[in-house]
């Protein structure tokens, strides 16, 4: 864990059940390969994750079984480890490589901004080179213009163990809003590709699915209806990202799919029993069934050392030490702890509802947007400033608000763009439509649900741990959450309590539940509105991300705009305006 980083508690465990062929996946990590370091539940950093895996290697190597380590894509944009550096990207790199992955993929947040599709292609590619894969996702060369798969198609390889063949894609959903250096091949189309029925037809024990897709996503299932249709009986194990959720589920009975949650928060586990060798299976007179077995991980050291059966002499190895010094050196060089204010309390996502004193949308909408929404040429004109919810990435902790905070919350470059002079009766339906338009919004490219949290893809109502629960015992399965008030098992922190296709004893820890409130897709401040009466007009300002939609709600109110209507606002990016106010509005130390 990194110097400062919050110390663990402990906590009741569920151990991880080992079968012949094991993995560890993270996804989404968004650039969190430091670690938590104001949240004791995930708090381990990408050293110990790099010792860990080394203990669980030597454990697999032990008991004569495999250990394969995944990661699904999104490794970028949310932290300033990341995003703080000039270049983006200047520690990260090398700090990534130093884990050794034997399948990963590309994320949608590898792809929105060309440069960002750039140091992908230039660094962790050929890092990786015999491991990453790239099904679905092509690299323009900026010089040549010549068009290439980023990285191969499918990998085949052997287990070191057992000698497992395996044949391993690595898709990325749908995504459209890529930069123009890239191409995302809609995977209904890749699965037809002559590549891919020939790959789908090679002698294998296994195929692995990695994917920046949610299991519940169509992209998943038209894969798996691909690769079963030619293969009956083959294990087919996915593993799946970009929700942000903890996940799993079962396409058929000799199928499999975990996603393991966000922001280093998780380390996923699946671990899969059963006659995995064609040849043994072929040679039984009926096929045996498969076990498959899933955990989260909480990402802490004392987890990480309850499954190793270490502590913490003998947990650390050299090379993770290693890693762990050079996530510290990157952190002080680019001073990610330079404190821009005081956060006076915790502002929540979805912990609190919206609207609420402690929400974090309720901060914005009436704090920060009036304040830094003003044109000094229009400051008169009134507005409505539009902001949509999957802008914030993150909680804000009271105490210090740092510049590692600043891309924690919003690593985006968005910008702030208007449309002048706007009638009113058409700009406050926009508000509406954004949030409930329904089936007009509701199928790719423009689901409407792109513009809220990622977690909302999987998350559609609220979950609610008000009302404590009667079990007791960690591994009922009617253990309900508790809430973060006082509980009946006093000594269980709060943190993830995960409900999946396969039961509710997924995680790792056994935690006291966390309230998920669902917000809206945007919030809306009314700014410089006239003390009575309604304005004839009023400047409509929104998040330049969002401008598809509002083109769109805006036809739908009746008005006709289309992209050269919409104008800069503000100069410089929503983070740089929010770091501003917090400067100006919060007390400079705590
Ligand atoms: N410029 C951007 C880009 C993305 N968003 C929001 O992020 C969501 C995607 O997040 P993932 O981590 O799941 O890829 C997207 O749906 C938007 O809500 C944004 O606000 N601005």
């Amino acid at each position: 864990a990194q110097p400062g980083a919050a110390k663990p508690a402990p906590a009741p465990m569920r151990d991880l059940d080992w079968g012949k062929l094991n993995f560890l996946h993270t996804t989404d990590t968004h650039g969190w390969h430091a670690g938590h370091l104001q949240e004791s539940q995930f708090s381990a950093d990408w050293g110990d994750y790099v010792s860990f895996a080394r203990h669980m290697r030597e454990r697999a190597d032990d008991l004569g079984v495999d250990l394969l380590l995944v990661d699904t894509g999104d490794r970028v944009e949310g932290n300033g480890l990341y995003d703080a550096s000039s270049p983006k990207g200047k520690y990260y790199y090398d700090i990534y490589r130093e884990q050794q992955v034997d399948i990963l993929c590309t994320g949608n947040h590898e792809l929105y901004v060309a440069a960002t599709a750039d140091g992908e292609h230039l660094h962790t590619v050929p890092n990786f080179k015999a491991n990453y894969v790239a099904s679905n996702v092509d690299y323009i060369d900026p010089r040549s213009g010549e068009r290439m798969p980023m990285a191969q198609r499918y990998r085949k390889f052997q287990t070191k163990n057992q000698k497992l063949d395996v044949v391993a894609f690595g898709f990325l959903f749908d995504f459209t809003g890529n930069a123009n250096n890239t191409v995302v091949q809609p995977v209904k189309a890749a699965i037809r590709e002559k590549w891919f029925q020939e790959a789908i037809r090679e002698e294998t024990d296994l195929f692995v699915v990695v994917g920046h897709v949610g299991v519940r996503m169509q992209e998943f299932k038209d894969i798996f209806g691909a690769i079963r249709k030619q293969n009956p009986l083959t294990p087919i194990l996915f593993f799946g990202g970009h929700v942000h959720v903890r996940d799993a589920t079962a396409y058929d009975p000799r199928s499999f799919a975990i996603a393991s949650g966000r922001y280093f928060e998780t380390i996923g586990w699946m671990s899969v029993n059963g006659d995995l060798s064609r040849t043994e299976a072929e040679a039984l007179p009926t096929t045996g069934p498969l076990a498959f077995q899933r955990r989260y991980i909480d990402n802490n050291l004392l987890g990480l050392h309850h499954h190793t059966g270490r502590n913490a002499t003998t947990f650390p190895t050299e090379h993770g030490r290693n890693v762990s010094a050079t996530i510290a050196n990157a952190r002080r060089e680019l001073d990610l702890d330079y404190a821009f204010g005081c956060a006076p309390k915790t502002y929540w996502m979805t912990r609190s509802p919206y609207p609420a004193h402690d929400s974090i949308y309720s901060w914005l909408e009436e704090e920060v947007l009036p304040d830094v929404a003003v044109n000094p040429n229009r400051k008169e004109v009134p507005r409505l400033v539009i902001a949509n919810t999957g802008a914030i990435r993150f909680d804000i902790f009271k105490g210090a608000f740092t510049r590692d905070t600043t891309y924690i919350i919003s690593p985006f470059l968005s910008a702030l763009t208007y449309i002048p002079d706007v009638p009113y009766h058409m700009a406050r339906k926009v508000i509406k439509l954004l949030n409930n338009a329904g089936k007009i919004m509701e199928s790719a490219p423009m689901d409407s649900r792109f513009m809220g949290i990622p977690e909302q893809f999987a998350i559609r109502e609220s979950i609610i741990n008000e009302i404590p629960s009667s079990a007791t015992h960690p591994n009922d399965a009617r253990q309900k959450p508790l809430g973060d008030g006082p509980s009946e098992r006093p000594n269980l922190t709060p943190g993830y309590t995960t409900r999946d296709d396969i039961g509710h004893d997924g995680d790792d820890t056994i935690h006291s539940g966390i309230n998920f409130y669902v917000v809206p897709n945007c919030i809306q401040a009314e700014v410089a509105f006239p003390s009575e009466g309604e304005p004839a007009t009023v400047d409509l300002v929104f998040f330049d991300f969002i401008t598809p939609w509002v083109l769109m709600a805006l036809r739908l109110s009746g008005g006709h705009y289309d992209d050269e209507d919409v104008q800069r606002y503000v100069d410089g990016t929503f983070t740089e305006l929010m770091a501003g106010w917090i400067e100006k509005n919060w007390p400079r130390r705590c």
